[in-house]
């Protein structure tokens, strides 16, 4: 057994979170000698040998839900999930993404979807496939007390774009702080004019307390550490860091429901 493969002895959790568990080996194994490890070879064979395993586990599944009785039908779904968290490992798709992405889609039928669809594209269209049209005013609070108005704009489910007029902007890039999403539940009634201003404060880089200035009071909150970032030549973003989906969900929750 190869020393990699012996690393992975550690029981692995009898649940959703076995998921991680798993990509955490695929993403290892991407360094394995594929004399010692399936996945190493399909790695080494390439994406064509590791799509065509997709294909076929997809087609055993069919047939195992047709012909086949519950265990087989068991088997043949976790070949498939498999080989699929393989293709996305191949790929560098994080597990969080796809967490994300039906944590967008959670609670909305597939007609919603649609209508949700039609009015994302009339509302600026979706960019990147992932971009949400979305303002929100946000209100920056410094260590040293300064305020910094601003807003997030062209939401990805990775990341908030921020817009202020703070200058220098460089004195912002790089530093990592908390910051709370707060969800009015309240809001959620389409006839809502609402300009839910999110409180954020920056911490000095020497300081990872943050205190945030809550400015909306909630039924829900979430708090992410972000990194100040540049996402364009004159614009900053917050990079959500280690996220695990459910910023994804708070913000498909915060955006969409103004959409219903
Ligand atoms: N979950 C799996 C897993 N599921 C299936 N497989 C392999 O995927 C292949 C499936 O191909 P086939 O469908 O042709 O084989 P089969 O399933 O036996 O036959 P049928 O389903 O076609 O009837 C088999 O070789 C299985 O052993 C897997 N190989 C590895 N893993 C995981 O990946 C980790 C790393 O594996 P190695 O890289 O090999 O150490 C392991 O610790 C496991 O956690």
């Amino acid at each position: 057994m190869s020393s990699s493969s012996k690393q992975q002895t550690a029981a692995p959790n009898v649940d959703a979170r076995i998921l991680d568990d798993l990509f955490s080996v695929l993403k290892a194994r991407k360094q394995a000698d594929p004399s010692s490890s399936y996945v190493a070879k399909l790695y080494h064979k390439g994406v064509d040998a590791i799509l065509a395993k997709v294909a076929e586990e997809s087609d055993e599944v069919v047939d195992a839900v047709k012909n086949s009785d519950d265990h087989e039908v068991v088997h043949e779904v976790a070949d498939l999930l498999f080989h699929t968290w393989v293709a996305m490992a191949h790929r560098d798709v994080e597990p969080h993404q796809i967490y994300g992405e039906l944590a967008r889609r959670f609670g909305h039928s597939g007609l919603d979807r649609d209508k949700m669809d039609k009015a994302l594209e009339s509302f600026g269209g979706r960019r990147q496939h992932e971009r949400r049209a979305h303002v929100k005013s946000i209100t920056l609070t410094m260590r040293d007390g300064q305020v910094i108005e601003g807003n997030t704009r062209d939401v990805s489910l990775e990341g908030l774009q921020l817009q202020t007029s703070y200058e220098p902007k460089d004195n912002l890039l790089g530093e990592r702080g908390v910051f709370e999403m707060i969800v009015e539940e309240q809001l959620r009634s389409a006839d809502t004019e609402s300009e839910r201003p999110l409180g954020l404060e920056i911490p000095s880089a020497a300081d990872d307390q943050l205190h945030v200035a809550e400015t909306v009071t909630i039924n829900r909150s979430y708090r992410f550490t972000c990194e100040i970032m540049r996402v364009a030549d004159d614009s900053l973003g917050l990079a959500i860091v280690e996220d695990s989906g459910v910023f994804g969900y708070a913000l498909a929750n915060e955006v969409f429901k103004d959409l219903f």
